[in-house]
């Protein structure tokens, strides 16, 4: 009689996990499954929101798998000794499941691991679960992959999307085995250690349940608009699924399902390519290994970015002087997330305005966002930089007042983050410096009291960012 590890990775979640519903498919009477969740010491960055808000979310799912009476058993410490234990402690184990993490880090381990199982006899089960077609899925006819988003969307959409599947509970309790109050806790104990430093409070925002009613939400109340608001940084009008879909809690599968089954509009449409996005990121990156610190177009490889240590604290402080960016940034430490236009916006100031490499903005973002993914941030970064795919027009350069007047008219989402611009008349919102005057004799309002004025000169950066890429 075999035991069969159920390696859990980035897919917090019951419903619809491929590889957990495939254990269970699998296993025969009498044998077991072993939930394993291996702590990285490479990976654990407590003090960094984006992992409290991952570490959270696992947290969530433990305690969702006590209440169905399933216990973890954690790792911790490098993978090979790690995995090399758990075969020790349980000497029967002659399968593992786990879904794939198709770049980066984690399909390094991956890879390493798959090798020492292979020497060790136990047999590898693993599956794409994490999009909604893997990387090497969407290619031209002649097997090379897309580098315009346009032309992969065309093939994507015509492609067969996997069926989400359910899974059954009354198995799983039955074949799971919980008791290791006899086996090695040091992981457990890590675990432990760490929960009780997290200090962030995100139950709003973590758990399969809580995915599932923002998905419905979503469905019933804003689809059919997204194509009209999802650009409106002041408006709710985009899913916030986003951090549900990189911590696996919900599964890519019943989102689009759900989208799928509403009624045709064009929200509808737009927020399918949204999904296309998502893939079209991680397929680049597996296509780009070195994209988190390589250009994919060769001739930017050498820009001679500039530093200015206060310029860069002063964007993630949001204290530039330039108030859609400065709530921009105030927002992402606020909440550890950012919508989509305001990203572009602070990702073009930062290098086109700052003229600082972009790299450092990727990981500060790393590090703050509760959604972070590293295919679509480096995606994202990449696009704004224009140094990487698909960056149509060729070469943007955002300039903060016009998108400020255009996405947040009235500025709103300005007021809300930047409170000292709370009294602000609409009309100055937008560059409160260039109206001091204005803002003196009519309103008695001292701006220079009030907020700091701008850092950089858009006109004049503009000039030195396009010698700078040699446009
Ligand atoms: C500089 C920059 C950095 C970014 N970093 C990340 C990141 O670390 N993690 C991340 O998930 N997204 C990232 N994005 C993409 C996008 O901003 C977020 O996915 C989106 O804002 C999440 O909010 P939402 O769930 O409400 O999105 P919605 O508008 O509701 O979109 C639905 C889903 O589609 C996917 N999606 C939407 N836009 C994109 C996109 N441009 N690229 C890839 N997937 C997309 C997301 O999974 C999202 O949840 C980045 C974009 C930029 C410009």
């Amino acid at each position: 009689m075999g035991n069969s590890v159920l390696w859990i990775r980035n897919d917090f979640r019951f419903h619809d996990n491929t590889a957990l519903i495939s254990a269970i498919n699998d296993i025969k009477d009498n044998e077991n499954l072993i939930f394993i969740y291996h702590l990285d010491p490479e990976l654990i960055k407590i003090e960094t929101t984006s992992y409290a808000y991952f570490f959270s979310s696992l947290n969530s799912y433990y305690e969702s798998c006590l209440k169905k009476g399933l216990d973890i058993y954690f790792l911790y410490g490098e993978i090979l000794t790690c995995f090399d234990t758990l075969l020790n402690e349980f000497s029967n184990i002659d399968k593992i499941y786990y879904n794939i993490i198709e770049c980066g880090y984690g399909k390094s381990q991956e890879q390493k691991l798959n090798r020492f199982l292979k020497r060790k006899n136990v047999e590898v089960f693993s599956f794409y679960d994490h999009h909604l077609h893997s990387a090497n899925k969407v290619l031209k006819e002649d097997n090379s992959h897309y580098k315009v988003f346009t032309h992969y969307y065309n093939k994507w959409m015509g492609s067969k999307k996997p069926e989400e599947q359910n899974i059954d509970y009354a198995k799983l309790s039955e074949i799971i085995l919980s008791d290791f109050s006899k086996k090695d806790p040091i992981g457990k104990e890590k675990f432990i250690e760490l929960r009780n430093l997290l200090n962030n409070d995100f139950s709003m925002f973590i758990g399969e349940e809580n995915a599932r009613e923002c998905l419905a939400d979503f469905m019933n109340a804003k689809l059919c608009s997204y194509n009209e608001n999802r650009e409106y940084p002041f408006l709710d009008g985009t899913s916030h699924l986003s951090h549900y879909l990189t911590t696996g809690q919900l599964s890519v599968r019943e989102v689009f399902n759900a989208a799928t089954m509403m009624p045709s509009s064009l929200g509808k449409e737009i927020f399918i390519k949204e999904l296309a996005w998502r893939d079209f990121y991680n397929m680049i990156y597996y296509f780009h290994p070195n994209q988190h610190n390589e250009e994919i177009i060769e001739k930017y490889r050498c820009i001679n970015w500039e530093y200015d240590e206060g310029n860069f604290i002063k964007w993630k402080s949001g204290l530039t002087g330039f108030p859609i960016i400065d709530a921009a940034m105030r927002q992402l430490s606020e909440e550890g997330w950012m919508h989509n236009r305001l990203r572009m916006i602070t990702a073009s100031f930062l290098i086109k305005d700052l003229l600082i490499d972009w790299r450092l903005g990727e990981k500060y973002f790393s590090e703050m966002l509760i959604d972070y993914d590293i295919a679509s941030n480096i995606g994202g970064w990449q696009w704004a930089a224009s140094v990487g795919t698909d960056a149509v027009p060729y070469f943007r350069i955002f300039n903060p007042i016009t998108q400020s007047k255009k996405y947040d008219p009235e500025g709103k989402f300005i007021k809300r983050y930047v409170k000292e611009l709370e009294d602000i008349p609409t009309q100055y919102i937008h560059e409160p410096f260039k109206f001091k005057k204005q803002l003196e004799e009519n309103y008695g309002i001292d701006i220079k009291k009030l907020y700091v004025s701008p850092i950089v000169d858009h006109k004049t950066q503009r000039q030195k960012a396009l010698e700078m890429f040699n446009i």
